[in-house]
């Protein structure tokens, strides 16, 4: 079976140790027998066999012994209980331990095709509950099947070898039992399948409610968010209800045949004491173990809710297990090169889907250029850019970079080529130092100033209470929208990559502050190829090229004089936006 072996897989270097577990947990269940059989034989030599008043005063040693053994036994089986417990706990922690850092490494490792296509929370519940839920299986599910098995085959073992029709008739429970729980299993299972599904749905609400706080409260819509919340958690609620619902339809009928391996015995064991087949020991041993056959059958019921737990929660993890991304990395280079920063674009088309995004791009990048990407909202310059380092590969078409096809470019070393400030940006809960130092920790703390100065941050952080040790929360909390783009700016700097890729990200930052950044950006100490996405003509208007996107296509691409020669897009908006900023830049450039 897959789910089984799959375990066994991930079982690796905790095998032997488990293996233990199972051996022990055999053994100190079988071992379960012997008090009765101790029991059976003080019944029969000291209360109620015919010599019993004799015995008594005789064979006093015997019973102290028999009673000794007694309480031996039941110390050797609760130390071998807690040996075997302890057993598996550490199998089944380490087992998770290693499965959920190979959960995250893949997941770190998916391209953004699969984050499109699945939510934090969900990710999230794979993560954490249905990787315990696995935990759960190996130390408590899989534990309880052995031991109730080993139980019930000891105990038949040995009534069949105290009285072989007395067995078989409390055997005869056991079929209608089987049945019984088949029937629970079945009906039980999709819904559990549909409870997991309902539970990452709440976590995904709840996440994503988290995140987008500020959101909420700029549009006060608490209510409505404890609303949302709450039709999913009612949501859940009802599933587990349901659940539960459809183990009590069941629950009477396996208590009630679990019940009647006592009453079985009662009468079919009262009548063979009364017609003296078997003994008074007997009776009491039979009575001692009838537990061993009724309380596995008791606890089928908890045991097909968790397995089917356990069912839909690995089917979830097995989704990331086995999850591959479309983009890996072909090779390994040994030594990273630098590259010198030639982008080439040649009739490239892309789709989202069935969406196409990009039509037939075609365009070229020399080495240290600055080009500039303009476009309406939509009309495809962050895909566009986001071709460049691989975060999606193009539907037709190549994309290049010193020449060679990015796909056939070791992943990180092209990568590590390109600095990148995103349009949202996200910064880490860190020190700002520790923010601008991402690409490289080891930066110097000079160097990090540097390049704060670069991107016009070193002001305003310095005005910090911790300066560069300030903490920044989670997603940047605590600074303005132009302070996180300046850090996220001197962050993409700091790499000192051959390929600077900027997607809007001055957009936040007032008119000086931009100039002084523009200024950084062109005298940059290390040879820089520059991709800029900008909606200001004041950052456009320097560029080397500027290319004007509209609906995936390229619809204008020349100088800012050219362009605005060509009385098109580019014009109406530097009309546009000239009447608003005192025609600061004009038809022959940037004053
Ligand atoms: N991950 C995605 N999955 C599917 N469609 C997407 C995805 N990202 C963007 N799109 C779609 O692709 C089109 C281009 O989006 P893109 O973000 O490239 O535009 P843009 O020009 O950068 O816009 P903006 O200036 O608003 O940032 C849009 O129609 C958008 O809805």
């Amino acid at each position: 079976m897959f789910q089984l072996k799959w375990l066994w897989h991930n079982l690796r270097g905790d095998r032997a140790r488990y293996i233990i577990a199972l051996c022990l947990s055999v053994v100190g269940c079988s071992l379960t027998i012997i008090n009765p059989y101790l029991g059976q034989r003080i019944v029969d030599t000291f209360l109620a066999g015919p010599d019993a008043a004799h015995n008594l005063s005789d064979k006093r040693s015997l019973l102290i012994g028999l009673c000794i053994g007694m309480v031996g036994f039941s110390l050797l089986r609760t130390s071998l209980a807690y040996f075997t417990t302890m057993l598996y706990e550490r199998s089944s922690q380490n087992m998770l331990y290693r499965v959920r850092i190979f959960l995250y490494n893949k997941i770190q490792g998916q391209d953004m095709n699969y984050y499109d296509h699945n939510r934090t929370g969900d990710l999230m519940t794979k993560m954490t509950g249905d990787l315990d839920m696995v935990r759960h299986t190996m130390a408590w599910i899989i534990k309880t099947i052995i031991e109730s098995l080993t139980i019930f085959v000891a105990a038949v073992i040995y009534f069949f070898y105290i009285d072989v029709e007395l067995t078989l008739w409390l055997l005869l429970l056991s079929p209608p039992i089987f049945i019984v729980a088949f029937l629970f299993a079945k009906r039980v299972r999709p819904m559990y399948t549909d409870l997991r599904e309902r539970l990452s749905q709440l976590n995904t609400i709840t996440q994503e409610n988290i995140a987008g706080n500020r959101v909420v409260k700029a549009f006060a819509r608490e209510p409505y968010e404890v609303q949302k919340f709450h039709d999913k958690n009612v949501n859940f609620s009802k599933a587990n209800k349901a659940a539960a619902m459809v183990w009590l339809d069941y629950f009477p009928y396996l208590e009630t045949l679990a019940q009647g391996f006592t009453v079985v015995l009662l009468l079919a064991g009262g009548l063979l004491v009364m017609d003296a087949r078997i003994t008074f020991g007997e009776f009491s041993a039979f009575s001692a173990l009838v537990w061993g056959l009724s309380n596995p059958m008791r606890n089928i019921g908890i045991i097909i809710n968790d397995i089917q737990r356990f069912f839909a929660s690995l089917n979830k993890i097995v989704d990331v297990y086995y999850a591959h991304p479309d983009i890996v990395n072909g090779h390994n280079a040994v030594v990273k090169r630098r590259y010198k920063g030639r982008i080439q674009f040649e009739n490239v088309s892309f789709k989202y889907d069935n969406a196409t995004v990009l039509k037939n791009i075609s365009f070229t990048v020399e080495p240290g250029e600055t080009i500039a990407i303009m476009g309406a909202t939509g009309s495809g310059k962050t895909t566009l850019i986001n071709l460049i380092p691989r975060f999606y590969d193009v539907t037709e078409g190549r994309v290049l970079v010193d020449g060679t096809d990015v796909r056939k470019l070791e992943l990180d070393e092209l990568r590590g080529n390109i600095g990148v400030a995103t349009q949202d940006v996200l910064l880490f809960s860190d020190t700002i130092d520790g923010n601008i130092a991402y690409g490289d920790p080891d930066m110097p703390e000079e160097d990090v100033q540097k390049f704060a100065k670069l991107a016009a941050a070193h002001d305003f952080i310095t005005k910090m209470p911790d300066g560069y040790d300030t903490i920044v929360g989670e997603r940047g909390v605590g600074l303005s929208g132009g302070q996180k783009q300046r850090i996220a700016l001197a962050r993409a700097m700091a790499v000192q990559p051959p390929i600077l890729i900027l997607d809007d990200t001055t957009s936040a930052v007032d008119l000086e502050t931009e100039e002084h950044i523009q200024r950084s950006l062109r005298e940059l100490d290390f040879a820089c190829t520059k991709i800029i996405i900008a909606q200001r003509v004041s950052t456009t208007a320097e560029a080397d090229r500027i290319l004007i996107l509209d609906n995936g296509r390229v619809v204008e691409d020349g100088t800012h004089a050219e362009l605005l020669a060509k009385r098109g897009y580019y014009y109406e908006v530097f009309m546009l936006q000239n009447e608003g900023i005192g025609r600061q830049v004009t038809a022959n450039g940037p004053k």
